[in-house]
């Protein structure tokens, strides 16, 4: 089977000559929740763009469920659905009136029954005959959904679909989401919530400056996420990690007066017993004692991180 989606070696510069993406490559497979994330400016919705038809790509291609999407942009382009970051719709105009309309503009015949099933999907049936510009705006970003969702596509991009959005609402949104997941649909999401990553992706993409420097199941970042840390202040600095001590996980900080010692918070045997029983026999004692969870956040934070001093070097 094909990838939903194949983005093979995508570049792009604008005409300003700033480079949005540099040979980006990605498969997304059929019934994946795929969440991209990154810091403002890295490239996100540029990606989207490309794929959506909307940017032109300076070099490589994307194919949707095999399709290329410059060749054969119209099939492509049916396949997939597209919610913007920015609410835009006719303010002035009913529910079912914009989201047949949207139908309309891919050629596609009326199907009211659709519309029907995807608004009652969206809980927006009972709005239907509501003008836009009566709604919250909640049911706002529902009716952009539901838009995207009307010509039927088997993949859809959510661009920030949660941007600004209260707690509550966006645990409904994920809902949605999950809902529409299970009905076959294909979801690529971009965020910059982690939040919303770690509770909803199958997999996750960073992008920082127009480079995926990661893909990775969440259940792979999740098993990093259970590693703990505990930091030892130490009474008198150390030259180095004793010998003794060297079947530990253990690191000593640039000044000497920290010991970190990593390890599985999942596991039955933490270890930590057993290394402060050692380093009471090897005569190290420590002033303080604290223990840290690395979180999705502290490793986005550090890969970005990490990067930037890369790139610097
Ligand atoms: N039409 C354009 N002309 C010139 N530069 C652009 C254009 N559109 C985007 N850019 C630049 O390309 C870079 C990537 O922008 P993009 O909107 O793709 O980022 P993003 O990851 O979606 O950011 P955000 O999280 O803020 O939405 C930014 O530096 C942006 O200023």
């Amino acid at each position: 089977m094909q990838p939903a989606i194949s983005i093979q070696n995508l570049g792009k510069s604008y005409a300003t000559g700033h480079v949005a993406l540099k040979n980006v490559s990605l498969d997304i497979q059929h019934g994946e929740i795929f969440a991209l994330l990154g810091p403002n400016g890295a490239g996100k919705t540029t990606l989207i763009g490309i794929v959506c038809g909307l940017v032109n790509a300076t070099s490589g291609s994307v194919y949707a469920d095999g399709h290329d999407i410059r060749k054969d942009f119209r099939v492509a382009r049916s396949m997939i659905g597209l919610v913007p970051q920015e609410i835009a719709t006719d303010s002035f105009e009913t529910v079912w009136d914009t989201s047949c309309l949207s139908r309309g503009l891919f050629g596609k015949a009326p199907n009211p029954a659709h519309i029907e099933k995807v608004l009652r999907a969206l809980s927006l049936w009972d709005k239907k005959d509501s003008m836009i510009r009566t709604l919250s705006g909640g049911m706002k970003r529902r009716v952009m959904i539901a838009k995207a969702l009307s010509h039927e596509p088997t993949i859809l991009f959510l661009d920030e679909p949660t941007a600004g959005v209260d707690v509550e609402l966006r645990r409904d949104m994920w809902q949605v989401v999950r809902d529409l997941r299970a009905g076959g649909v294909t979801i690529i999401l971009t965020t910059h919530y982690i939040e919303e990553a770690e509770e909803m992706a199958d997999r996750i993409g960073v992008i920082r400056k127009g480079e995926l420097i990661l893909v990775e199941e969440k259940s792979a970042l999740m098993r990093k996420l259970g590693q703990k840390q505990l930091c030892l202040r130490l009474k008198a600095p150390l030259e180095a990690v004793p010998e003794a001590l060297s079947d530990y996980a253990l690191t000593l900080s640039a000044d000497g007066n920290q010991l970190i010692y990593r390890f599985d918070a999942q596991a039955d045997e933490t270890g930590i017993a057993a290394l402060l029983r050692r380093l009471g026999e090897q005569g190290i004692d420590f002033k303080e004692l604290q223990s840290d969870q690395s979180s999705l956040e502290d490793i986005f934070v550090s890969l970005i991180h990490e990067e930037s001093k890369e790139h610097a070097r």
